[in-house]
C-alpha cells in the first residue's frame, strides 16, 4: 500500500496532457472480443482499471501485446465457447460486466460474476439484463448471472432504456453491433465515451446510427473486422486539472482536448468563478483567479447539479466540492445520481472547508476557506482526486491513503503534478519522508 504526501500552498502553472478516457477505454478494450481480428488501441491510459480489464481479457483467452507505452494490441481468435470470468477479476471493477455484451452476442451465452467498481451507492445492473432479454436472451440470476441468447443467437429488436445507463448503453451497443438487423436503443446515455465506443464498432463494421444523441440505430453485422482505433482524451480528467490550477492559483493549459466534450465543465465552472479559455484544442486556465460563485436570478443560491449527459458529469461533483470551497459566495451542489458521492466532504471540513451536508445528495459549501494539512484517505477514484485537490491548496502537509483509488482512473498523477510544481511525493504507507 502507498499513500501520498504533499505539501500544498504552491501555485501549479505550466502545460499538461489528459489522457485517454478511463471511461472509453474499458468497452473499447471489451470490444475486441467481438471479433477474431486484431483490434488496436491507442491513447490508452495507462491506469489501474485498464490493467484490470486486461487482466480479465487474457483469463478468457484474449492475446494482449503492447506495442508501446500507450498502444495495445489485442486478439481474442482463440476464443471459443461459453465462457466464464475469474471471479476476482471481475469483482475489481465495475466495468467487467462490459463484457457481457460482446460474449453473449459472440458465443450465444455468458456467466458474469456481480461487476466491482466504486462503492458511491446502489448501482443498477436492470438495465443491462433489460437490453439482453430485448435481444432475445434467457437470464438466471442468482450469485453470478448466466445468460443464453436463443438458438441461432440475439435477434436485433427494440432496447428502450429504463434510465440512460452508460455502461447499460455500452453493452447493449456492443451485443447489437455484432447481431445481423436494426436494433434500435432508446433513451440512449450520450457521454463522450458512449461515442467513442460507438464511433469505434463503426468502424469494426457495424452502422450506428444517432451517436451523440439519446436514440440510436445500430445496423448489427454478424461478423465484425479488427480496427485501429484512438481513444479519445478524457474530460473528467482534464476538468479536474481545470479545478486544480483555479484553487492552486498557478496558470496551466491542457492540451489536446476535445472541446465541445467541455462545454458544460466550462459552463459550470464558470459560473463557480473559474476562467477559461479555448485556444484551438488547448484550454487554458489563466492564474490568480477571483474565484466567486454566481447567484440565480432574483439573488437565489446557485446549483450545481450532475445528470446524464450532456448535463454536468456525475464524476465531477466531487471536484466542484473542492473548487466550491475556494471560491467565495456558497453554492448547493447536488449529487442526485449516487447516495454515498458526498460523504466525503467530512474530509474537507476536518481541512477548514465549511460545507453542510443536508443530505446524502446534497451539501452546502460556502467560500472561501483557508484550507490546512490534514490525514486524509481516499474513499474512491473522484473523492480522492478532490482530497489530492485540496491537500495541493491547503497549507502545510497532507497525507492521503488508499491512492489505489486514484491510480485507479488517474494515470501517473504524482509524476503529472510534480511537472507542474506541485510538491507530492508516493510513499510506502506508514514511511516518513521530507518533501520540498
Ligand atoms: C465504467 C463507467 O463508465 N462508469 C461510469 C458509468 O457508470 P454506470 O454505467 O455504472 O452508471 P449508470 O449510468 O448505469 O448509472 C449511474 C447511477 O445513476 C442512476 N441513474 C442514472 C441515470 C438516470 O437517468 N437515473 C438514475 O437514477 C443509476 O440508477 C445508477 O445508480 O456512468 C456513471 C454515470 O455517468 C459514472 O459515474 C461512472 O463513472
Ligand atoms: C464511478 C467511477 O468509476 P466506476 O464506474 O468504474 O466505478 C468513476 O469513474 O468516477
Amino acid at each position: 500500500m502507498e499513500k501520498f504526501v504533499i505539501d500544498g500552498g504552491r501555485p501549479l502553472s505550466g502545460t499538461v496532457r489528459p489522457a485517454g478516457n478511463k471511461n472509453g477505454a474499458l468497452p473499447i478494450l471489451a470490444a475486441s472480443v467481438l471479433t477474431s481480428e486484431d483490434v488496436v488501441v491507442r491513447n490508452v491510459p495507462r491506469i489501474r482499471d485498464v490493467t484490470s480489464m486486461l487482466n480479465l481479457l487474457e483469463g478468457i483467452g484474449v492475446t494482449v501485446t503492447w506495442l508501446d507505452e500507450h498502444a495495445v494490441r489485442l486478439n481474442a481468435s482463440a476464443l471459443q465457447g461459453a465462457q466464464s470470468l475469474r471471479r476476482e477479476d471481475a469483482e475489481r471493477i465495475r466495468a467487467s460486466f462490459l463484457l457481457a455484451g460482446p460474449l453473449l452476442a459472440r458465443f450465444g451465452s455468458c456467466v458474469m460474476p456481480p461487476p466491482g467498481g466504486d462503492v458511491i451507492g446502489r448501482r443498477r445492473l436492470d438495465p443491462h439484463l433489460d437490453a439482453f432479454r430485448a435481444l432475445g436472451a434467457t437470464l438466471e440470476v442468482g450469485r453470478d448471472i448466466e445468460m443464453i441468447a436463443p438458438p441461432g443467437g440475439l435477434r436485433a429488436g427494440e432496447v428502450f432504456m429504463d434510465e440512460p445507463s452508460v455502461m447499460g448503453t455500452e453493452n447493449a451497443l456492443l451485443a447489437a453491433a455484432l447481431t445481423p438487423g436494426t436494433t434500435v436503443i432508446g433513451n440512449a446515455a450520450c457521454e463522450p465515451h458512449v461515442q467513442d465506443l460507438a464511433r469505434m464498432l463503426n468502424k469494426m463494421g457495424a452502422r450506428i446510427d444517432g451517436i451523440g444523441s439519446n436514440v440510436m440505430t445500430v445496423h448489427g453485422d454478424g461478423e465484425l473486422s479488427g480496427c485501429d482505433h484512438t481513444i479519445g482524451p478524457d474530460h473528467i480528467e482534464i476538468g479536474s486539472f481545470m479545478a486544480l490550477a483555479g484553487v492552486t492559483g498557478g496558470e496551466v493549459r491542457i492540451v489536446d482536448v476535445e472541446p465541445e466534450d467541455l462545454r458544460m465543465i466550462r459552463l459550470v465552472f464558470g459560473r463557480l468563478g473559474l476562467r477559461s479559455e479555448l485556444d484551438g484544442t488547448a484550454v487554458v486556465v489563466p492564474g490568480d483567479q477571483d474565484l466567486r460563485t454566481a447567484r440565480d436570478i432574483g439573488e437565489h443560491k446557485m446549483k450545481v447539479q450532475d445528470g446524464p449527459w450532456p448535463a454536468f458529469p456525475a464524476d465531477l461533483t466531487s471536484i466542484a466540492v473542492a473548487l466550491a470551497t475556494q471560491a467565495s459566495g456558497s453554492v448547493l451542489i447536488h449529487e442526485w445520481m449516487f447516495e454515498n458521492r458526498l460523504v466525503f466532504t467530512d474530509k474537507l471540513v476536518s481541512m477548514g472547508a465549511d460545507i453542510t451536508l443536508c443530505d446524502p445528495h446534497r451539501a452546502i459549501v460556502s467560500g472561501p476557506c483557508r484550507l490546512r494539512g490534514e490525514r486524509l484517505t481516499s474513499p474512491d477514484i473522484r473523492a480522492g482526486m478532490a482530497l489530492l485537490i485540496a491537500a495541493l491548496c491547503a497549507e502545510g502537509r497532507s497525507t492521503i491513503g488508499n491512492i489505489d483509488q486514484i491510480d485507479r482512473g488517474y494515470e501517473a498523477i504524482d509524476s503529472r503534478l510534480r511537472a507542474l510544481g506541485a510538491e507530492i511525493e508516493r510513499v510506502p504507507d506508514e514511511a516518513v519522508v521530507s518533501v520540498g
